[in-house]
């Protein structure tokens, strides 16, 4: 997986959700199943995040926290939620 910052990744999830297909893409597959099947994932990868942090090492819980914050970002693409609207609360 190519390096990218959040914003760009963000970016290429919008076109994703809008013109990707499903049987190709990760994203629209993920969207077209809607917000329960997504906050379901959201909830797996956190604890795969916290079961990494206790009792994996570093790389591997920096792979599980990529995994959160991309299906975090698909969430926000289902539910209309921008960056703008994210970073408002940080
Ligand atoms: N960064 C990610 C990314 N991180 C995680 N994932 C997905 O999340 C899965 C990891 O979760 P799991 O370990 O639970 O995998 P799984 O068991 O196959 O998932 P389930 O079948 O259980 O739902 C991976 O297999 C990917 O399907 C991602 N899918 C896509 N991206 C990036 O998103 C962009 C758009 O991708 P597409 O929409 O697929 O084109 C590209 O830049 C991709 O690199």
């Amino acid at each position: 997986m190519a390096n990218k910052t959040f914003d760009e990744l963000f970016a290429e999830l919008e076109r994703k959700a809008a013109t990707g297909d499903p049987g190709t893409s990760r994203t629209a597959e993920l969207v077209a199943a809607g917000v329960h099947a997504i906050g379901k994932k959201v909830v797996e990868e956190a604890a795969e995040v916290w079961m990494a942090a206790e009792y994996e090492g570093a790389e591997r819980t920096a792979e599980e926290i990529s995994q959160l914050l991309y299906h975090l970002q698909v969430m926000m693409v289902a539910r209309g939620i921008s960056l703008a609207d994210v970073y408002a609360h940080l």
